[in-house]
């Protein structure tokens, strides 16, 4: 796209770019309506534009939106001789580069080359990454989804730190697997990773677990004793359920996470620990402190960083990935040869709600590869309900018009009706979108 009001210079560089395939617009205005509609790769972009010819402000304000809507347009700003503060300005504005009016088609021509060129090579690379990133989530962990992926990456950037992290998530969506990887890409990595359930342990007993106890210190305490935060000394201690943590046990940790030195009971020495404590509950955990459950003071030392995990029903296609994957992993194990899902069974576990998270889905897929009688699993065979198989939903056209419909109402909302304003966000001809809205059935 190349942005210029002189249309005696339009005229010019329409001839001298004929091999390249040019849109013009002459403001600001035109200049966002066709970006929106044809997303340019490369944009020549003239400072001096209407209704301010002679200055640079419409110019910088064109920029500024290009940068803003479309990051990864190639913008070449044209600027006059000598001009050299406004260029500069202009690439801190985020511009690819400058150019000096009057221009010289040939070299403009190779600046624009260059510009296209490495716009490519920045696609293809995004385009790797993506790749990669949706290849190799986290060890163990299976997903698509994108907003898992994300939280893939953001532990990454933890796992090296000593901050301690709490993950929050309903039960089974891999709380744990999150908390051994968090381990595993630590510099911890070599030493222990020691896990303890504080729901799954009565509360007597749950004391000795974690801190251990001397010979005598009660009945029964026949030999000395350590406690896992001892045991997981260099390592990681991963509190799985801290929201059920009892009171007595809330202080007692607080303490030892504000000094890092724990006593054994009965013991009358202090023995220093370095831990990296990372904790998970399916609880709400501020709704906790509200009740007087939990701990406020606690809260804020073991929620450094707080991870949310998204249950498997919010994960975009992740159930029938994990399912597919779960049923190769136990045919394997039981000798079972190939096993395949059949459409109805996929169509069941796309409208499953999974309540249990992959530990539902692991459980159900494990069950079905044991009583399956043929080498294919249907719905029956999982234990959930046939649904009629709306295969039309995902045919990519319905798909699109869902979404469509979407965007067009969300945008007609913003502009309150005006049709020639919400084309234009919206990219479209006129005649399109009253085609979309007849279509859609919008008024
Ligand atoms: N994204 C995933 N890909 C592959 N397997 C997964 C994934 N998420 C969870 N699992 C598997 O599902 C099971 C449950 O996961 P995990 O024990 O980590 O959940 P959790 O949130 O800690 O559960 P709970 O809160 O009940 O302790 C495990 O067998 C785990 O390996």
């Amino acid at each position: 796209m190349m942005v210029e009001d002189d249309i005696g210079l339009q005229k010019q560089m329409r001839w001298s770019f004929d091999r390249y395939n040019v849109i013009f617009a002459q403001d600001r205005e035109s200049a966002l309506a066709l970006l929106r509609r044809h997303e340019p790769v490369v944009v020549t972009l003239d400072l001096g534009l209407p209704p301010d010819p002679d200055g640079t402000s419409e110019g910088f304000a064109t920029l500024e939106q290009i940068v803003a809507l479309a990051p990864d347009t190639k913008v070449i700003v044209l600027t006059g001789q000598n001009d050299r503060g406004n260029a500069l300005k202009a690439v801190g504005s985020g511009a690819y580069d400058f150019f000096a009016k009057p221009f010289e088609a040939d070299i403009l021509g190779l600046v624009i080359d260059r510009a296209f060129r490495l716009a490519d090579l920045e696609r293809e690379n995004r385009l790797l990454q993506q790749r990669q990133a949706g290849d190799t989530p986290l060890d163990g962990l299976l997903t698509r989804d994108p907003g898992m992926q994300k939280l893939c990456r953001q532990i990454e950037k933890l796992a090296p730190t000593t901050a301690t992290v709490l993950l929050n998530g309903e039960s089974g969506t891999g709380k744990e697997l999150f908390a051994r990887a968090l381990h595993q890409l630590s510099p911890r990595k070599d030493k222990r990773f020691v896990a303890i359930n504080c729901a799954a342990i009565p509360e007597t007993l749950l004391e000795s677990e974690l801190f251990g106890h001397e010979k005598g210190a009660f009945t029964g305490a026949v030999k000395q004793t350590p406690g896992k935060i001892e045991v997981a000394d260099g390592g990681t201690l991963f509190l799985d359920e801290i929201g059920d943590l009892p009171q007595s046990l809330q202080a007692k940790l607080l303490r030892f996470l504000q000094e890092r030195v724990i006593e054994r009971i009965g013991g009358r020495s202090e023995i220093p620990v370095d831990v990296r404590v990372i904790c998970a509950t399916h609880r709400n955990l501020r709704e906790r402190i509200a009740e007087g459950a939990f701990r406020e003071d606690l809260f804020y030392r073991l929620a450094e960083m707080i991870v949310a995990i998204p249950p498997l029903r919010e994960r975009t296609g992740d159930a029938t990935l994990l399912a597919h994957a779960f049923v190769q992993r136990f045919a394997q194990q039981n000798g079972r040869g190939k096993l395949t899902l059949r459409d109805d069974a996929l169509a069941a576990i796309e409208h499953h709600p999974w309540p249990g998270n992959v530990r539902e889905l692991e459980n159900c897929i494990k069950r079905a590869v044991i009583m399956a009688d043929g080498s294919t699993i249907g719905a029956e065979d999982l234990g959930l309900q046939a649904v009629d198989d709306d295969t039309a939903a995902l045919n990519l056209r319905v798909v699109r018009d869902e979404c469509e419909k979407q965007a067009v109402i969300k945008v007609m909302s913003r502009v309150e009706g005006n049709v020639a304003r919400a084309a234009e966000l919206l990219g479209v001809s006129r005649p399109t979108l009253y085609d979309m809205l007849n279509r859609f059935g919008l008024r």
